[in-house]
């Protein structure tokens, strides 16, 4: 790999004196998809929010050579990395132009419509219905189009293909692998198919530690090593289906298998700002 975009090195977050990263390193390729991986509750939202500053923490945070970890979120947005959260962030009661033009930022060339359009030309043909009114894949596009608006460096995913009918996951796959080949893409995923279809590299999370990094495709083909880390019961060397049709037969991450760290407090805050969602666009 070339020099690294993002150098995460012994990540570590503290919520209210819970441990819940204990030292994360990461690194993000300069080009096409990083897939960040790993069973429920292993810290993979959690490391993507610590990244951008929405939670406390403590470690290296280097974003195109300069360390971040002090900075504050808009400031780090500011250089250039884009954020579509777990839960999409999407202001429902705005249109799709409305919620597009949020995110604007100034004095980055100006807003890259036509490359929103282009990759998405839905959200051009729905300009002026509400979001809330759009399925979850078209709001899932709302979403990663606000990323690639402004000419960021560096585009984050957060599941974006949770929840989504195996057809609209085959939709969002094909946007990520556009999306990538304009932006590096770090992108959490328990849909293997779909990472074995994206990502050149990857990096597993067990316990709010790292527990393996190197080529997806290596990973994933190695049935062991899949179940060890994964959970993944089965393997499907089928590489060739489409990331919707291998999705639908359900090969995805398993559960954590009775982490040690402790259950998300019910009154914790929400998984995602939603104002940092808008920020970070
Ligand atoms: N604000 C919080 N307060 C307390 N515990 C938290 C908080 N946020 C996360 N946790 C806990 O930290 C652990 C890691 O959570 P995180 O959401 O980062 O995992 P994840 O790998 O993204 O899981 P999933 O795949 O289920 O989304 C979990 O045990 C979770 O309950």
């Amino acid at each position: 790999m070339h020099e690294p975009l993002l150098v995460v090195r012994n990540l570590a977050v503290v919520i209210g004196g819970r441990h819940i990263l204990h030292g994360v390193d990461l690194d993000v390729a300069p080009g096409g998809v990083t897939a960040l991986l790993g069973r429920n509750g292993a810290g993979k939202t959690t490391t993507v929010r610590a990244v951008l500053g929405l939670v406390p923490r403590t470690g290296s945070v280097r974003f195109a050579g300069e360390e971040t970890v002090r900075l504050a979120t808009h400031t780090l947005v500011r250089r250039g990395i884009g954020y579509a959260p777990e839960d999409r962030g999407v202001f429902a009661g705005l249109t799709v132009a409305e919620n597009l033009r949020l995110a604007e930022r100034p004095g980055a060339g100006g807003p890259a419509y036509p490359l929103v359009h282009e990759l998405f030309p839905e959200l051009k043909f729905r300009a002026g219905q509400l979001a809330g009114t759009l399925s979850g894949g078209q709001q899932q596009m709302v979403a990663i189009g606000r990323t690639l608006l402004n000419g960021n460096r560096l585009v984050i995913a957060d599941e974006p293909t949770k929840g989504l009918a195996p057809k609209v996951v085959t939709e969002v796959a094909r946007v990520l692998e556009r999306a990538a080949q304009a932006v590096p893409v770090l992108l959490v995923e328990q849909n293997l198919a779909l990472v074995r279809r994206l990502a050149g590299h990857c990096v597993v999370l067990a316990d709010g530690r790292t527990a393996h990094a190197g080529p997806a495709a290596e990973l994933l083909a190695d049935p062991e090593a899949s179940r060890r880390l994964l959970g993944v019961g089965r393997h499907r060397p089928d590489s060739a289906a489409p990331a919707g049709e291998t999705a639908a037969a359900g090969e995805h991450t398993s559960g954590s298998r009775g982490s040690t760290v402790p259950a998300r407090s019910p009154d914790g805050p929400p998984r995602a700002v939603r104002a940092a969602g808008e920020a970070a666009g």
